[in-house]
């Protein structure tokens, strides 16, 4: 029997997972690696730590379920998206730790970049806005900060990738330096449109060209694995940034179709077809998929921080030993007692856009307790996706009628509840949570024959609960109330030249090999 194996390289954790024909999951492994938050606002990866925990968690996933590389028909590859790895051409070293996607380093840069007029040249080009989300600034944050990077760069010894292509990259022994559309539309380099890296944009950002990765459908065979866990030669054969992997694997492929998917942020999709619809609400316009060089893209609206605020409560605050519990402790309350948390750790996101918010709990009375606090942490993921939600209804002028939720924090009942509640709509959960490596896996098969068709995988998505809404509307408009007069105690808190300087050379962490002095970023780009 052969098997497809999709490699979900997430923020917080980098996980493998065999699926059969069926869709079915045959096994897993999951390997958490370190975050590193060398100052305020930003947060940095090891790249090589993530390739290390991507390549475990292949090897104890195959061996779990006693495969060998020659019973993988293909490897599917889906990735958090954005986050920003510059590399060493001939040695294969990253010159500086990745830069994430929740970084907010370069704030002053976009800051700049407006100042100039870029917004609304950036968006009909990109769908994006301009925002340190993006890879672009973090690309040239590092050539301008990393010692020398920006010679190298210009001589062309240097590769950049997301996610996806350092590790396509490195799992081809370095044959292969590509990416696929949905990675390269959140870069703020390439046009969406035409389907290319734009050239004005790489001036305005002052990025070499040769440092690019080239750019491919998200269902082809981009290249085989040379070594590694695996011993024989496997076409890796899909690549999909995580949020559209999952609306991929939740199979909305019809226009108008959506998801949401709580994850380390929330990030929710709606296809819009062959057409790239441009948002008047603040979201953003990207590519969802593209296959046989037809390229169909999504609204989005991208949520920083969902379960990571739970993660929080757990690593920080040590409130609770493991997510799971963050419901149990929640449901010692009937409600939040008039506590709300804003979880605006890395700025806001959709469809709020404020690189300067920063988190907040409000509304603390003498009687709150623990249980309110996990209450509000939970609720905050609803109230900023129903926000996104009104953002997206307002765009496209179609009303949500059901929302389909996955990604790790879906399996918590509570939030999908509440999430129903206060939209007033049902809310489904899938069986597989686990639908980005669904998607990867999916566009990985279709390209090898292991599927033939997307009619043949329309039927493998199964139902596990559906939650209806149960709360009367005037508590609703209560709540939400109360969370928009909490979300102006968050905007704006952060000044804006506070976020710039340049890390001390002893908080840059593992792969840095230098970096510029402090407070030093290089002039913007013209
Ligand atoms: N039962 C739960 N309730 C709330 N949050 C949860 C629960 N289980 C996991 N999470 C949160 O979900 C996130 C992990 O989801 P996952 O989809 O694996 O994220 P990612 O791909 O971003 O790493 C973590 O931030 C974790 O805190
Ligand atoms: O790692 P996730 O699943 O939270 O996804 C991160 C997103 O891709 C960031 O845009």
């Amino acid at each position: 029997m052969q098997y497809i194996l999709a490699l979900d390289q997430g923020t917080t954790s980098s996980r493998s997972i065999l699926f059969d024909t069926q869709g079915q999951v045959q096994a897993v492994a999951q390997k958490e690696f370190e975050q590193h938050y060398p100052q305020p606002g930003w947060v940095e990866h090891d790249a090589n730590e993530i390739w290390s925990t991507q390549m475990g968690t292949a090897s104890e996933a195959m061996s779990r379920a006693n495969v060998e590389a020659e019973d993988l028909a293909a490897i599917g590859i889906t990735n958090q998206r954005e986050t920003t790895v510059v590399w060493d051409r001939a040695t294969g070293t990253p010159i500086h730790n990745a830069i994430v996607w929740q970084d907010r380093r370069t704030s002053g840069l976009c800051d700049r970049l407006k100042d100039r007029g870029h917004l609304d040249l950036i968006q009909e080009k990109t769908g994006l806005i301009i925002d340190a989300y993006f890879s672009g600034t973090k690309i040239k944050w590092l050539l301008d900060n990393v010692d020398g990077a920006r010679e190298r760069a210009e001589n062309g010894e240097l590769a950049f990738g997301t996610v996806d292509s350092w590790l396509v990259w490195r799992m081809t022994n370095g044959k292969r330096h590509v990416t696929d559309a949905t990675n390269a539309s959140r870069t703020l380099l390439y046009n969406i449109h035409e389907g290319a890296w734009d050239p004005e944009l790489l001036d305005i950002l002052d990025i070499p060209p040769s440092m690019l990765p080239d750019v491919r459908d998200s269902s082809e065979v981009y290249g085989t694995t040379q070594g590694g866990p695996f011993d024989e030669e496997v076409p890796i054969a899909g690549i999909a940034g995580d949020q559209q992997a999952a609306l991929f694997g939740q199979m909305c492929t019809t226009p108008g179709l959506g998801k949401n998917t709580y994850g380390t942020g929330a990030f929710l999709l709606q296809n819009t077809g062959e057409t790239a619809v441009t948002s008047e609400h603040n979201l953003l316009t990207t590519i969802a998929y593209q296959i046989d060089g037809t390229t169909y893209y999504a609204l989005e609206g991208s949520i920083f921080v969902a379960g990571a605020v739970v993660q929080w409560l757990r690593d920080e605050l040590k409130m609770i030993r493991e997510a799971a519990e963050v419901e149990r402790l929640a449901r010692t309350v009937d409600d939040n007692g008039g506590v709300y948390f804003v979880p605006a750790f890395t700025g806001l996101g959709a469809p709020y856009w404020d690189q300067y918010a920063r988190g907040t709990i409000s509304g603390l009375t003498r009687g709150a307790n623990r249980g309110h606090l996990a209450r509000a942490a939970i609720e905050s993921m609803a109230y900023q996706v129903a926000d996104v939600i009104d953002a997206m209804e307002a765009d496209s002028g179609i009303e949500t009628t059901e929302l389909g939720a996955d990604g790790g924090a879906a399996a918590n009942d509570l939030l999908l509840q509440f999430q129903s509640d206060i939209l007033d709509i049902p809310v489904v959960r899938p069986k597989i949570l686990e639908t980005t490596a669904l998607g990867a896996a999916y566009l990985a098969g279709l390209a090898v024959g292991y599927w033939d068709s997307q009619s043949e995988i329309q039927d493998q998505w199964e139902l596990d609960q559906m939650f209806t809404p149960s709360m009367p509307q005037n508590r609703v408009e209560t709540l939400r109330t109360g969370w928009s007069k909490a979300l102006d105690r968050a905007r704006a808190w952060e000044s804006p030249d506070s976020s710039e300087a340049a890390p001390q050379a002893a908080d840059v962490s593992t792969n840095a090999t230098s970096t510029a002095p402090a407070g030093e970023e290089s002039p913007a780009a013209s």
